[in-house]
């Protein structure tokens, strides 16, 4: 399946964030999207799942137009902040997303953490990865984790890049990230967003291109 965005243009008055924006992901594979703070990346993810209004933009999967792709169970966002609130139960939040709790407390068990715990009762990258986890195993086609790495630890970040590359057997991933290095070692695709455009980035000099486009020096 394709998931594709084009002709996105926002603007906030006179600020212009995004000024015709093409972006195509696939399943099978993670597309990552990179850029400055502030260059409008979680904006373009809210348009995506259609939370964010923007001046005009078109969402298709399989060239079908979606105006709210985050009802039509064809994708799964995790935004920057945390999703769920600090009381509920990490299980009752897998039963809310339709989640077999069997098959999803081996997955908790491999990070150690108890599918019985409430959210409150998880440090910061425990909570993190819980989520991430719920996400990850919606039975839906595309997934954006948007900073999925903050909060985690290395051997964490390690872990959680395995097993997101597992996923891409039944799933799109998409990510944004500012830990670059993490997102070029799984991304298959890579755009870079800068003043307002997306450029897809060639794979063979990525770090020379990022340096090009002054998102590392
Ligand atoms: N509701 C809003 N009203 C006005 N400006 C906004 C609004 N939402 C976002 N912006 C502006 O749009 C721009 C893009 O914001 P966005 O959060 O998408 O950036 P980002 O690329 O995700 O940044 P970061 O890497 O820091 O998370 C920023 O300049 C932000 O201030």
């Amino acid at each position: 399946m394709k998931l594709e965005v084009d002709s996105v243009n926002l603007r906030f008055g006179d600020h212009v964030v995004l000024s015709d924006v093409y972006m195509g992901f696939e399943t099978g594979e993670v597309g990552s999207l990179l850029g400055r703070n502030g260059t409008g990346k979680s904006c373009l993810f809210n348009i995506i799942i259609g939370s964010l209004k923007s001046q005009y933009a078109s969402v298709r999967v399989d060239k079908c137009y979606y105006p709210s792709l985050f009802k039509s169970n064809l994708l799964k966002y995790l935004p920057q902040t945390f999703l769920f609130p600090s009381n509920l139960r990490l299980s009752n939040a897998a039963e809310y997303f339709e989640l077999d709790i069997e098959n999803i407390s081996e997955k908790f068990d491999k990070f150690h953490i108890p599918i019985s715990s409430k959210f409150y009762d998880l440090s910061g990258g425990q909570r993190r990865m819980a989520e991430i986890l719920i996400i990850l195993n919606c039975s839906c086609p595309f997934v954006i984790l948007d900073e999925p790495f903050t909060h985690l630890s290395p051997i964490q970040i390690d872990a959680l890049k395995i097993e997101i590359k597992e996923y891409t057997s039944t799933k799109g991933i998409i990510i944004s990230d500012h830990q670059y290095q993490h997102v070029i070692d799984i991304s298959d695709k890579i755009y870079l967003l800068n003043a307002g455009k997306t450029h897809l980035l060639k794979p063979e000099n990525v770090l020379e291109q990022l340096q090009n486009f002054m998102y590392i020096i």
